[in-house]
């Protein structure tokens, strides 16, 4: 079984339908990128990408699937079915959303059991808060990341620009689980930083696998051409 490697380097290669690199090809050649760069582990999104990816590379696969629904704040592998999607495409471990919003379907609870039961897969929790990842760790799930610290209307306000390394810091020390730092670590020194304070590993998007984006803040910090 392909877990995370401790000190990992997790490249997120996702590309939601308005980029222009949105697409199984595009996102399986991100990921040979990144593997050849060093990468330990990926995170995908969505079967059709999985899939691809699980072509190209032997790195462990940590699996999401977005499913967003009006009126439902839960868009990270809400459910079974999504959770059974990502397992058959090839993902190693699937990754929900483990906060307690409403999530249109089981509770995480028996989300988590179902994933590690059924489809034998380690199940990696992407949490806002000390006490989601506390009730995560509880619940059995196998790692514990802070991918969601910032999106919730909990930790939306005020959402700092950085990193939030209070929580991988807090994580770290009341979990059993390992802890993955994932979310805003724009810089190599930002992700060492997350692994001098207790992760076991750290998720990498948009710096490396959203050049859309990467351009825009060049392009922001240079101003308009004249
Ligand atoms: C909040 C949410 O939906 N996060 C998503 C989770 O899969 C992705 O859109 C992020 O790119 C990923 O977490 C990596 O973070 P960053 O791109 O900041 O390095």
């Amino acid at each position: 079984m392909r877990t995370i490697p401790k000190g990992a380097l997790v490249v997120s290669c996702q590309a939601r339908a308005d980029n222009p690199l949105h697409g199984p090809v595009f996102m399986a050649a991100m990921a040979r990128a990144a593997e050849q760069g060093g990468a330990g582990a990926i995170r995908a999104n969505g079967p059709a990408d999985i899939a691809a990816i699980r072509a190209v590379t032997g790195l462990p696969i940590v699996g999401i699937l977005k499913h967003w629904r009006d009126g439902i704040p839960v868009y990270i592998t809400p459910d079974f079915a999504s959770a059974s999607a990502v397992a058959a495409a090839g993902a190693d471990i699937v990754a929900v959303d483990a906060t307690p919003r409403e999530r249109g379907g089981e509770t995480l609870e028996t989300l988590v059991r179902r994933i590690r039961d059924e489809l034998r897969k380690p199940v990696f929790a992407d949490v806002s808060t000390l006490e989601e990842g506390v009730a995560a760790d509880a619940m059995g799930v196998d790692y514990i990341a802070t991918t969601l610290a910032g999106y919730t209307d909990e930790t939306a306000s005020p959402r700092s620009a950085g990193p939030d390394f209070m929580l991988v810091e807090a994580l770290a020390r009341r979990c059993r689980a390992p802890v993955v730092a994932e979310g805003r670590f724009d810089t190599p020194d930002l992700a060492a930083e997350a692994l001098a304070r207790g992760a076991h590993a750290v998720v990498v998007g948009t710096m490396i696998t959203n050049p859309r984006e990467i351009t825009r803040r060049f392009a922001a910090a240079l101003g308009p051409a004249a």
